[in-house]
């Protein structure tokens, strides 16, 4: 039976997932999510996949096979993801469309250490190749604490889920990847046991982000900023991924992680992987994730000497955002009073290759800050002699290009302008380039994308397990010298800039304003 799936007649033509689809097809799959009833699958996987059938974007034949601990017939499940798209959908949900999707949702319930209970999922699955007049490709998506991973993958394995010879087999895991380095690659032994590395997708959602693949296209697809884009003329770069949200309801997680291993370690290696990165020969998965490899290693894991120069670490006080007073992160809901995990990370990394060598580049993350707001800004270096400089022209900035990948999606390069009238006073303004003026169309979400590349087998915005471990070697001097807890761990109070700390991490250069 085939999905009732209409696409959307305005978003034809415009939509990158449609062109996207129009090159690449996607082949019959059944997508298998584990966790199907925790908080990511709700927000997010469930709701994209609505979006993915609204834009006729899901093959026809498609189901998804939900599996979480808990006992509850399909009905009961449809249920529940009806309610799960309909609160979070990005857009209001078509009754045919949402239907026809909810009729190819099935739910089987066990817990994922009871190796048996696998039968019942691959008899499920058997049933739906059946119904459907042959074999689909089989897509296994991990959305449960990290925990479960070699659980499932294991059990995945002892029941002859992990190859068919007829199809193809696919493993999509969730972050993080591992705690820590050691964790990582024992991790990555239990996969390369069962799967090979091309049936691996491993998740770092801002990979699926418009305005993060952006990076790639602005640098590689734009002639003129190539020739500036080395240590010639870049200064300095500062990757800021700040949010003004607390930790919510996610403590339990949230108190064992900290802010280095939720967002450093992933999302914002990730960033400047894509800013330092040679252009790669072609867009295939292997050919970009090679030259991003080449970058992590080519940044020296620190020492504990440059841990304590170079990092800073600090957690949040009460405060006001939003115009409410909110607790600390030490009185939140589930964090023990002693808690000495960070809500704020800032370190200088540096490049050691031909091209970045002497270039610092600042990182910073945290909760409960000013405001939400992920980017990337490069400061090139000043002019090196000004010819009207007599004539007042003291408002003269170096130029600095901002990447800005939300929440005002966009491009920004600021430009000394003269100031009309007589004498050759200058002063910055800003070129811009906004994403939603420019496209008139809503950015699908990340994990629209995504689960939409792992299907067609498209691992571009995956990452590889050479790239999660050279991360890991970056992240881990750094974890392990914070452990000893013989470094300050600072404070800052929610909706302010950081603490202060940082600013003297970065000096003599700033911060950007938050
Ligand atoms: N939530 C988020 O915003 C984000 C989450 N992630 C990652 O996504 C993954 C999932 O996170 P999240 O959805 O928040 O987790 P939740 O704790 O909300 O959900 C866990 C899911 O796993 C199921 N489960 C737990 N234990 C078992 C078991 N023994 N046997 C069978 N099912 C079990 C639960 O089923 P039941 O309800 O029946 O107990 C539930 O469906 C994690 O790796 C997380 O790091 C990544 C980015 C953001
Ligand atoms: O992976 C994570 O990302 C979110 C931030 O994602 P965004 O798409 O909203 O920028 C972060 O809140 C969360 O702690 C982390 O686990």
């Amino acid at each position: 039976m085939a999905v009732d799936v209409k696409p959307d007649p305005q978003s034809l033509g415009e939509n990158p997932l449609i062109e996207g689809l129009e090159r690449l097809p996607v082949p019959a799959t059944t997508l298998t999510i584990f966790g199907v009833t925790g908080d990511l699958a709700h927000r997010k996987l469930l709701p994209a996949l609505y979006n993915l059938a609204h834009e006729g974007a899901l093959p026809e034949r498609f189901n998804l096979v939900g599996v979480a601990r808990r006992e509850m017939p399909t009905d009961e499940f449809r249920a529940v993801a009806k309610a799960a798209i309909e609160k979070f959908s990005r857009r209001p949900p078509d009754a045919t469309v949402l239907e026809g999707l909810l009729g190819r949702m099935h739910y089987v319930g066990f817990s994922f250490d009871d190796v048996p209970s696998y039968g019942r999922l691959s008899a499920t699955l058997d049933q739906l190749d059946e119904d459907g007049g042959g074999k689909l490709n089989r897509n296994y998506y991990l959305s449960t604490a990290p925990e479960y991973f070699p659980v499932i993958v294991g059990a995945l394995k002892e029941a002859g889920l992990n190859y068919d010879p007829d199809v193809d087999i696919r493993c999509i895991i969730e972050k993080p990847f591992g705690t820590d380095l050691e964790s990582a690659l024992s991790l990555q032994q239990v996969v390369d046991h069962v799967f090979r590395e091309q049936q691996v997708y491993r998740i770092d959602h801002y990979l699926g982000k418009e305005t993060v693949q952006n990076v790639m296209a602005f640098r590689f697809a734009n002639f003129m900023f190539e020739p500036v884009w080395n240590r010639n003329y870049i200064e300095s770069i500062q990757i800021t991924a700040a949010e003004d949200i607390g930790i919510g309801s996610r403590a339990g997680y949230y108190d064992k992680s900290g802010a280095l291993r939720d967002l450093v370690q992933n999302h914002m290696l990730q960033l400047l992987t894509l800013v330092c990165m040679e252009p790669p020969g072609t867009f295939e998965a292997d050919k970009v994730r090679d030259e991003k490899v080449k970058v992590l290693q080519a940044i020296t894991p620190p020492t504990p000497e440059e841990v304590r120069r170079d990092t800073v670490r600090a957690q949040y006080t009460a405060g006001v955002e939003g115009g409410e007073e909110v607790a600390g992160y030490l009185g939140t809901d589930g964090v023990p009073d002693d808690s000495r995990t960070e809500t704020y990370a800032a370190l200088r990394l540096e490049v050691h290759n031909w091209r970045w060598a002497g270039v610092p580049i600042f990182l910073r993350t945290g909760k409960r800050l000013a405001r939400k707001v992920t980017e990337i800004a490069v400061q090139l270096k000043p002019v090196p002699h000004l010819a009207f400089q007599s004539h007042g022209s003291v408002g003269v900035k170096p130029n600095q290009l901002v990447l800005t990948m939300q929440p005002n999606e966009g491009v920004s390069l600021s430009l000394g302008a003269k100031i009309p009238g007589s004498s050759m006073r200058i002063r910055p303004v800003n070129m811009e380039f906004n994403y939603g003026s420019a496209f008139m169309s809503q950015s699908p979400e990340a994990y629209e994308r995504l689960i939409l590349d792992a299907m067609r087998g498209e691992a571009t915005l995956f990452t590889r397990s050479d790239e999660v471990i050279a991360q890991w070697s970056i992240i881990d001097p750094i974890l392990k010298a914070w452990a000893e807890d013989t470094e300050p761990l600072h404070t800052y109070a929610s909706g302010s800039g950081g603490p202060t700390a940082a600013d003297d991490l970065i000096a003599p250069h700033r911060w950007r304003g938050l």
